[in-house]
């Protein structure tokens, strides 16, 4: 479990989500802040990791001293001693291997899961407009794999980086210290390492990215795929599909080859540079030991420390990669928490709520977008009224139900509560308020239970039957385990019409002082949904409600009808007036009539 708290929803949304930031800063530095519960394991890994470096420099000068020592004067109990001391260094670098790895891992798996929680409550702060923006499998892949590259990084590479570097300037400044003239090579074949390095990020970094914005493409493709299977499968357009993922394969496979053969040429490079430097070394001192400038011993330990310093540079390819991929990661995943919250929380609590909720010239445009969807609204539902809003196809009526709970915010004038700017109110409070039931409405993977009591956790097992019988969803009590059967997507499937029943059981068993019901009831048969509707009547009672209606059975549940024109509310007024009067009307429900002319459905 990560030790650090996890920050609330609330926290996420006012940017305190440890440590990031908005800004153009695309660095891994910027989660800095997540190393923080875990410094102490972090540091102890550090000096861990430099006391195993210390180990592993003092085997070759131990190595010198037994060479130029016991061995010389040919000194037994002398050769012991060193001897023993060179298997307790070893011992000990091999202890402190274990160690390192042991404590960072909890700490690394802790920062991942800290980084992961924090995204997915801004992930859930983020308004629909950077949602109807962003593919899901790129969220996927950023809150999934980006993560886990970051963790790898913390665990070994940043850490070995660190040593690795530090171990390198360690050893050439011993070997410059054992005999300058040869340490001078070696700290000359540190230039062309350098360049490399430089010149290769550069391509690396580019080629980083695109990796893992294709893989993210791919997890879109495969997600794509399984939501909409069902159509693919009956058009006979798995081929077409499948065409569509193979060129997003394909094309990640080729950058991800492309990367390699990056990475490759630079290890290959990083693996040449030291061995040649080593041969040079070898030559020159063989002659420096053969004019007496230096003993064998100091030979033997300057060649073996050079030896030592093959892995921390030849490693350096794979470290700076890493480096790389988790500094992409970092952009990839601050791309996310940098994301503007654009619907902000107010601070009014609003206790008692009478329900009087008002449109005050409303006006509705997406971002981006040349012209208004909705404008100049003015509408006023008293407390416990409600309206039905009807209008064509496309005219806005969903748009204009979300505006209530602020799904999206208005982009002019304003909606009021009960005289408070919805905008000035606590957003979980106003949600709390405001109850949707959508036309499409979404279950989740649990018991039909939990999805109805979605909004009401504490609902007790009597309001929850009461919810169930208003929205004539009984059928849940004839699923194999009753309310306790999993729906959803790895669950039971349910039909259109058993789905928008729970959703408006839901919907009713949050209490709402507003109620939102967006065109819930298209997808029942006339007997259930004369059901619905006389139960509805009962619930109602009390509550404002929107309803969005295209019968005219549905709009009889309200006690005025707002018909939506051109993106505004053309008239106002009860059924029959508007049937009387506006020809517009009479054409949206024509539906309702039978060809005689007669009402069908509609008795006063
Ligand atoms: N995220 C979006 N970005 C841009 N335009 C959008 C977006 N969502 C909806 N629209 C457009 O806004 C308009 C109003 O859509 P809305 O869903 O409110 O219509 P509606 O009246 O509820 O339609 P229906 O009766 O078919 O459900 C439509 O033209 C739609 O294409």
């Amino acid at each position: 479990m990560p030790t650090q708290p996890t920050i609330s929803l609330r926290a996420a949304a006012h940017g305190r989500d440890g440590g990031v930031r908005t800004g153009a800063a695309t660095s891994i530095w910027r989660f800095r802040s997540y190393l923080l519960p875990y410094r102490w394991r972090f540091v102890v890994m550090l000096v861990v990791s430099l006391l195993g470096i210390g180990a592993s420099i003092l085997v070759p000068l131990v190595t010198r001293r037994v060479i130029d020592g016991p061995i010389a004067q040919s000194d037994r109990p002398g050769l012991y001693a060193l001897g023993a001391v060179a298997v307790v260094v070893g011992v000990v670098e091999a202890l402190l291997m274990f160690i390192r790895r042991w404590i960072v891992s909890k700490a690394t798996l802790g920062v991942e899961t800290d980084i992961r929680v924090q995204m997915y409550a801004k992930l859930q702060q983020l308004p629909l407009a950077f949602h109807s923006r962003w593919a899901s499998g790129q969220l996927l892949s950023r809150i999934t794999s980006d993560l886990s590259v970051i963790r790898r990084f913390l665990g070994f590479g940043l850490v070995f980086l660190l040593v690795n570097v530090l171990q390198i300037i360690v050893v050439v400044a011993i070997l410059v210290h054992l005999y300058w003239p040869l340490g001078l090579v070696v700290v000359a074949s540190t230039v062309p390492v350098t360049w490399v390095s430089l010149r290769t990020q550069r391509v690396y970094t580019k080629l980083s990215r695109q990796v893992q914005d294709q893989g993210g493409d791919v997890a879109s493709s495969v997600e794509e795929m399984a939501h909409a299977h069902r159509v693919i499968k009956s058009f006979g357009r798995a081929d077409h599909v499948f065409t569509g993922f193979d060129r997003r394969s394909v094309r990640l496979h080729d950058t991800a080859v492309e990367r390699v053969r990056v990475q490759s040429t630079f290890w290959t490079f990083l693996e040449v540079i030291p061995s040649v430097t080593l041969i040079i070394v070898l030559a020159l001192g063989a002659l420096a030991v053969a004019q007496d400038r230096v003993t064998l011993g100091t030979l033997v330990a300057f060649t073996t420390l050079m030896v030592s310093l093959v892995w921390p540079v030849t490693s350096l390819g794979f470290l700076l990669s890493m480096t790389q991929d988790a500094m992409t990661a970092a952009d990839r995943i601050a791309e996310v928490f940098d994301a503007e919250i654009t619907i902000t929380d107010g601070d009014v609590e609003l206790d008692d709520v009478r329900g009087e909720l008002v449109f005050e010239g409303v006006a509705f445009r997406f971002p981006d977008a040349d012209t208004d969807v909705l404008h100049d609204i003015d509408l006023r539902l008293a407390p416990g009224e409600t309206v039905a809003l009807v209008g064509a196809t496309g005219s806005g009526k969903t748009i204009f139900t979300n505006l209530v709970a602020r799904l999206w915010d208005v982009t002019g004038g304003r909606i009021t509560l009960d005289g408070v700017d919805v905008r000035d109110l606590r957003l979980d409070r106003l949600r709390q308020l405001v109850a949707t039931a959508f036309e499409d409405p979404v279950l989740f993977s649990m018991s039909a239970r939990e999805n109805i009591a979605l909004g009401r956790p504490d609902a007790t097992d009597e309001e929850i039957a009461e919810a169930v019988d208003v929205a004539q969803a009984q059928f849940v009590h004839e699923l194999p385990f009753g309310l306790d059967t999993r729906i959803g997507e790895q669950g039971m499937s349910l039909s259109g019409g058993q789905r928008q029943r729970l959703a408006l059981a839901r919907a009713v068993l949050a209490k709402p002082a507003v109620l939102v019901l967006d065109d819930t009831l298209s997808a029942l048969d006339i007997h259930t949904e004369a059901l619905v509707e006389e139960a509805l009547q009962r619930v109602l009672v009390g509550v404002t409600g929107i309803v969005v209606a295209h019968r005219a059975s549905t709009v009889l549940l309200a006690d005025r009808v707002a018909l939506l024109q051109d993106g505004t509310i053309t008239h106002v007024g009860t059924h029959n007036e508007l049937l009387d009067t506006v020809p517009a009307y009479r054409e949206l429900l024509s539906a309702e009539y039978d060809p005689s002319g007669e009402l069908l459905e509609v008795a006063s």
